[in-house]
């Protein structure tokens, strides 16, 4: 064990730029092809020594969405690496300092998970390999592995099986955050009914999109960007689709539902038009706030 000094790390969040589903599987998951993008919101993760076993701390905005007990994913993740090592049950107080809208489809919890493992594993010295923590993060969620490595990458499987991609450039965001969460699996449910009866195609990943990554192309970018949850995020709320047009009609070069919602993506042309499109949808009052960044980030880093 390293001394008693305490580890931040510091997670990005997410947005789907392909987000192909295919039907559902014999475990209750789905298929997908799932191009992550990484983006400049963060939450911090910080973990220190604790003689009463598991603590957990939130802080931000949002912090009295965030389940403080054993549920969280940050405390989940510190209890499967301690399992992994033998270690018994952790003496760890963990802070999340959440500045990534919580249940908004951009992964958040996974980003805390992914936060928590890399900083515990600092902090104890246990030097998990990579694939190990990988490995880990595929237990606790589908989202989980991307959040640690972060950048741009192709999901297989439920998302898990990372393949990562090339970005030649700096793409820039508006998100706009809703009122209230969606749950995910209720999305996923959502899709499923939508699409009963329908042969629902293999989930492939896009060439023109994973070229437009390529060559850090905003308007081919915004021509490819697809999300099969989007239709199901709107059927259970109608109102995002206010939110598409606000920021679409402000200029934006493309909207869609991020993840499984409701927060919404807008990419623009450049860091100016972000700015605008951001205190446009301010002004409508289609959401509750609008938030700028830039993709690509990187993944779960030590402070
Ligand atoms: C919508 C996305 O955020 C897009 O990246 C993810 O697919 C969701 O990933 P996540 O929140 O990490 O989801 P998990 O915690 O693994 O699963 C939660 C629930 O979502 C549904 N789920 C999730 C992933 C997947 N490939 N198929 C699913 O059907 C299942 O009902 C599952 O029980
Ligand atoms: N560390 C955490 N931060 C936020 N929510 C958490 C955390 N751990 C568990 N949860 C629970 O998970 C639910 C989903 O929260 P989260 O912010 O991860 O959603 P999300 O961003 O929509 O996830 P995804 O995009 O991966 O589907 C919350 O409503 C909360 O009850």
């Amino acid at each position: 064990m390293k001394g008693n000094v305490s580890v931040t790390v510091r997670v990005p969040a997410k947005v789907n730029v392909q987000l192909a589903v295919g039907a559902p599987r014999s475990d209750g998951f789905h298929d997908l092809a799932n191009v992550f993008l990484a983006v400049g919101l963060y939450d911090e993760v910080t973990v220190e020594p604790s003689d009463g076993g598991l603590r957990l701390t939130c802080s931000g905005p949002d912090a009295d969405q965030v389940p403080l007990d054993r549920t969280n994913l940050a405390a989940r993740a510190a209890i499967a690496l301690a399992a992994r090592h033998g270690l018994g049950e952790p003496g760890v107080h963990i802070h999340i300092a959440k500045d990534i809208p919580v249940a908004g489809g951009m992964a958040g919890g996974s980003a805390d998970a992914a936060g928590a493992l890399l900083a515990c594993d600092a902090l104890w010295g246990t030097e998990t390999p990579r694939d190990d923590l990988l490995a880990i993060c595929a237990e606790l969620g589908s989202d989980v592995p991307f959040s640690l490595v972060g950048g741009a990458a192709l999901g297989r499987g439920r998302g898990e099986l990372l393949t990562p991609l090339e970005v030649g450039g700096a793409f820039h965001w508006v998100f706009a955050v809703a009122d209230g969460g969606l749950s995910t699996p209720a999305v996923y449910a959502e899709f499923d009914r939508l699409t009963e009866g329908v042969a629902v195609p293999e989930p492939e990943a896009s060439p023109a999109l994973l070229e437009a990554l390529r060559t850090g192309d905003p308007s081919a970018l915004a021509a490819a960007l697809a999300n099969d949850l989007q239709p199901a995020a709107l059927s259970l709320r109608p109102s995002l689709a206010e939110t598409l047009r606000a920021g679409t009609e402000a200029g934006a070069l493309a909207a869609l539902v991020s993840g499984s919602g409701p927060t919404t993506a807008f990419l623009t042309k450049d860091a100016e038009s972000a700015t605008a499109v951001a205190e446009a949808l301010i002004a409508s009052a289609t959401c509750r706030t609008a938030r700028v960044a830039v993709s690509p980030a990187p993944g779960a880093t030590v402070l």
